[in-house]
């Protein structure tokens, strides 16, 4: 193994101090903390926080002040809310729920960015159009698309309103989509003076986490706008650029920070033990030559390459087999169980398939308009089944009555005080509840012939649970006598009546037909996937988290995808003319992709990793991983 230096806990204490410093409201700095996996950028954040609070956050509430936090996802958004603390003086957000908070309001504006920049694209796709060849799906595509942004160009005629999910699928003329909120944000930062005196009085610092994934443009806006405010506003970015993994982020960013920003560093490992950090020095030297450092009480830890072909009939069998070598290999039985070990797949569909949801999911993964809601899990009418059916089976299952009646007295109609008055006093006000409760006990939800179908209409029988828009077709309509008049629960108030529609349209019927007739049973392993709780994560969602024990699957044959390929980064698949033209000029391509992805998934371990490559020419892959410095011959195992 690569020698790797170690150092003291307490090596990169002078970062935390150099960002306390340019939280300073009186003279606001702004800064760039670019560091490796592991290195506690959010732990810094958190510190940073931490600090303000104790120097200036009362000056700050009292003046109605505050800092905006910034993160990529609900999940790194709760958690830092969590590690902090809730404080309205550091409101956390997304960046899409930010952005769509500050120009939700300005309706006319939005509609006259829309009518300024949709002919601009409808004008390249006429020439683009025009230029390529007839026919194909591309053609196709391009038809299409001119017709919707036609279609939308004349709805735009007369005065709008718009609308926006920051979680969710979002179609409809009046809605605007994820890209759109992010380039109308940019633009209005950077022509609007109102926008720009709102922000930079009510938040004299920006910090945003993962920058290094956020919006190119948007980034650009809020440069330009710390350029212009020195001394009022400033801008503090968290991130790694090794660690960019989706392609809205800014490719150039590193250059682009202006010189007067501080630039604290930080270079020590906190998260994984030597072994692991020495491979991510390894996969990152041809990129950026950044070398990790270890804690002086590190473990040394324990890495194992695993390669077998692609052809392999049973993937799941062999990486039982893994998990069992990798048992023994690190004296830790852990291995064995699969709640203690986090298996990384590059696709949903891969995840699907080795965690019992695959039928549901490719069911409602052919309408690409329900993807995101699919994959956050966060559509009503899956909703349905994982956070109203199945606490509740569980629950009664294990006889459970008080937790039985707590989750119907939070979600059902059938427990509203409106719905239990209606009821005759002769009647035995919980009988319609037992009844509901004992029929879907009775569908035997674990068999395989139990179909999501059978369950809804079990549910709307009886009335257990309002039926979100897009499974109404398929339920008879008249609810039970019973059931209370469609009342919407405090959840469902919440719940974006835009996306219900959007769920509901005509054109996702199929797509929910097909799933209710897959089988109820993988709704609880849905449900953990999406919730992040399961033994399943995909390469990309599990940026900035970190686990035990790491399993990373690589499988070019498995994924849909073209962005990645590990056969290429292994050099075990022929490069393409485009692939080396990228690798020789140094500029984004596959192969670069792939390998930052890769140093995301291996750095997540905190004590033992293994990878499992399938590939299509098993020999090669050894040889390179060999020759590359990767692995040395006795972490190897080829099958
Ligand atoms: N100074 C420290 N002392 C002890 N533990 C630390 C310290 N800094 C970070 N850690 C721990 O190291 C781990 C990684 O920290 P954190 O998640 O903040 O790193 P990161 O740089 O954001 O990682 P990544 O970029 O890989 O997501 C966490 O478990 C964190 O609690």
């Amino acid at each position: 193994m690569a020698d790797i230096e170690t150092a003291p806990a307490d090596f990169d204490d002078g970062a935390d101090a150099q960002i306390r410093d340019c939280l300073n409201p009186a003279n606001p700095q702004s800064f760039f903390l670019y560091a490796g996996a592991g290195s506690g950028k959010t732990r810094s954040l958190k510190n940073a926080l931490d600090a303000f609070r104790e120097d200036h956050g009362t000056a700050f509430r009292r003046s109605g002040k505050k800092i905006a936090v910034i993160t990529y996802t609900n999940a790194a958004a709760n958690e830092i809310a969590e590690r902090v603390g809730e404080d309205p003086v550091f409101p956390i957000s997304t960046i899409h729920s930010f952005c769509w908070k500050h120009i939700g309001t300005y309706h006319s504006d939005i509609q006259a960015w829309l009518l300024a920049t949709l002919p601009v694209d409808l004008a390249e796709l006429h020439e683009k159009q025009a230029r390529g060849r007839a026919g194909t799906k591309a053609a196709l595509d391009r038809e299409r698309a001119i017709a919707s942004i036609t279609r939308r160009l004349e709805w735009l005629r007369t005065p709008r309103r718009f609308t926006y999910n920051p979680n969710g699928d979002n179609f409809g003329q009046d809605s605007l989509s994820h890209s759109e909120v992010l380039k109308i944000t940019a633009a209005f930062i950077e022509n609007k003076p109102s926008m720009q005196a709102v922000l930079v009085n009510k938040y004299p610092f920006l910090l945003i986490d993962e920058s290094q994934d956020t919006n190119k443009g948007l980034l650009e806006a809020f440069f330009a706008l710390a350029a212009s405010n020195k001394g009022m506003f400033a801008v503090g970015l968290f991130g790694d650029m090794m660690q960019r993994i989706f392609l809205d982020g800014h490719p150039e960013l590193e250059r682009l920070v202006p010189e007067d920003w501080a630039r604290p560093v930080k270079r020590l490992n906190h998260r994984s033990p030597q072994r692991v950090i020495a491979l991510g020095n390894v996969l990152r030297a041809p990129i950026d030559h950044q070398s990790q450092v270890a804690r002086e009480d590190s473990d040394v830890g324990l890495v194992r390459l695993f390669v077998a072909s692609s052809s392999t009939p049973d993937k799941p069998a062999f990486e039982r087999q893994v998990q069992e070598r990798m048992a023994e290999f690190c004296g830790d039985p852990d291995w064995r169980d699969q709640a203690g070990v986090k298996a990384l797949t590059l696709e949903h569909h891969m995840a699907a398939s080795r965690y019992g949801f695959l039928e549901m999911f490719q069911a409602l993964d052919r309408d690409s308009r329900l993807s995101t809601g699919l994959r956050t899990g966060e559509m009503a009418g899956l909703r349905l089944f994982t956070e109203r059916v199945a606490p509740l089976v569980a629950a009664a299952q294990a006889n459970n009555a008080f937790a039985v009646m707590a989750h119907l007295r939070a979600t059902s109609p059938l427990l509203k005080r409106s719905a239990i008055a209606e009821r005759s006093i002769a009647d035995d006000p919980l009988q319609p509840i037992r009844a509901g409760v004992d029929a879907l006990l009775g569908l035997d939800t674990e068999s395989p012939d139990a179909t999501f179908l059978t369950v809804l209409q079990c549910v709307a029988e009886h009335g257990l649970f309002e039926i979100p828009a897009a499974l109404q077709p398929f339920v008879a309509d008249e609810p039970k006598a019973d059931a209370a008049a469609p009342e919407p629960t405090s959840e469902d108030a919440e719940s974006n009546e835009e996306e219900a529609v959007a769920e509901a349209s005509p054109e996702s019927l199929e797509a929910w037909r097909a799933f209710l007739e897959t089988p109820y049973h993988q709704t609880v392993p849905f449900a953990e996937y999406v919730s992040d709780r399961g033994p399943f994560g995909t390469h990309q969602g599990v940026k900035g988290l970190e686990f035990d024990r790491v399993l990373v699957i690589l499988d070019d044959s498995d994924a849909r995808g073209f962005l990645f390929s590990y056969d290429k980064l292994f050099e075990a698949k022929p490069l393409s003319g485009t692939d080396r033209k990228h690798l020789a000029d140094g500029t984004e391509g596959g192969i670069t992709r792939t390998r930052r992805l890769l140093y995301v998934t291996c750095t997540r371990a905190q004590k033992s990793l293994a990878l499992v490559a399938y590939s299509e020419d098993p020999d090669t892959l050894v040889a390179s991983a060999l020759r590359n410095g990767w692995f040395e011959v006795h972490e190897i195992e080829r099958f």
